[in-house]
């Protein structure tokens, strides 16, 4: 049974990439991609609007929605301080196992938990079953449609406080129009846009920071 994509790029990242180094696996699959297969990781140029988001938040807990191959969640994790943690979600199985391969090569399976299952259904068992109390930054690349629900959620569920940093993919490529003009009219939020390009290629996409006010 011949290969997907997903399973290319990570054996790619097994065959070249340095074991341990989480660097080493983002800059792989970013060449794998660029150069052989697109496929929808953040990518290098929006993965620095993320680094720099992820080190001004400097979170104890993060939430990933839409896991993919890893890519973000591997991001995100090399740059967590000790005893700081990210939690994953990711609905399909197959992506689920993928990821949880590229997350142990580059060796922050200790600071990441992949949840397999659709959001919805896992957002309201974070406090409870997964011990969480608030949130402190949440980054959204899963189903474009499922970006507003999930926030309405989030904030339902009481996981969102006074300074929780959201970072939507996406914006303009493929776009999140019902996501952005909620959190853009929601006095509740104090949203900041960052103009970049979609990954891998030349065409124009943004990422929309959303501040939750409380
Ligand atoms: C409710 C729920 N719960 C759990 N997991 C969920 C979930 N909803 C989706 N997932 C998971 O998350 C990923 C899905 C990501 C969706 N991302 C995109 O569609 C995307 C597309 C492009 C793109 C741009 C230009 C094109 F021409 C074509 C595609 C770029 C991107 O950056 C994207 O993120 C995928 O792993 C899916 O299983
Ligand atoms: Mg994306």
């Amino acid at each position: 049974m011949n290969q997907s994509k997903e399973e290319r790029i990570l054996n790619f990242v097994l065959q070249h990439a340095v074991r341990g180094d989480p660097q080493s696996v983002v800059d792989h699959i970013d060449k794998y991609c660029s150069q052989k297969e697109w496929a929808m990781n953040v990518g290098a140029e929006k993965g620095l609007i993320l680094d720099k988001t992820v080190e001004e938040v400097k979170p104890s807990i993060s939430l990933e929605l839409g896991t993919y191959c890893g890519y973000s969640a591997v991001r995100i994790a090399r740059l967590l301080k000790p005893n700081a943690h990210l939690i994953t979600i990711e609905f399909n199985p197959t992506y689920a196992a993928i990821a949880k391969q590229m997350i142990e090569f580059a060796g922050v399976q200790d600071k990441v938990k992949i949840l397999e299952g659709p959001a919805e259904e896992i957002i309201p068992q974070l406090k409870k079953k997964h011990e969480v109390e608030t949130l402190d930054f949440v980054f959204l690349d899963h189903w474009k449609e499922r970006y507003k629900p999930d926030t309405v959620l989030l904030e339902e569920c009481g996981l969102l406080r006074r300074g929780t940093v959201l970072l939507a993919d996406n914006i303009i490529c493929p776009g999140a129009p019902d996501f952005l003009s909620y959190v853009r009219n929601n006095n509740r939020f104090e949203c900041t846009n960052y103009l970049s390009h979609l990954e891998y290629l030349k065409v124009e996409d943004a990422m929309e920071k959303a501040v939750f006010l409380g």
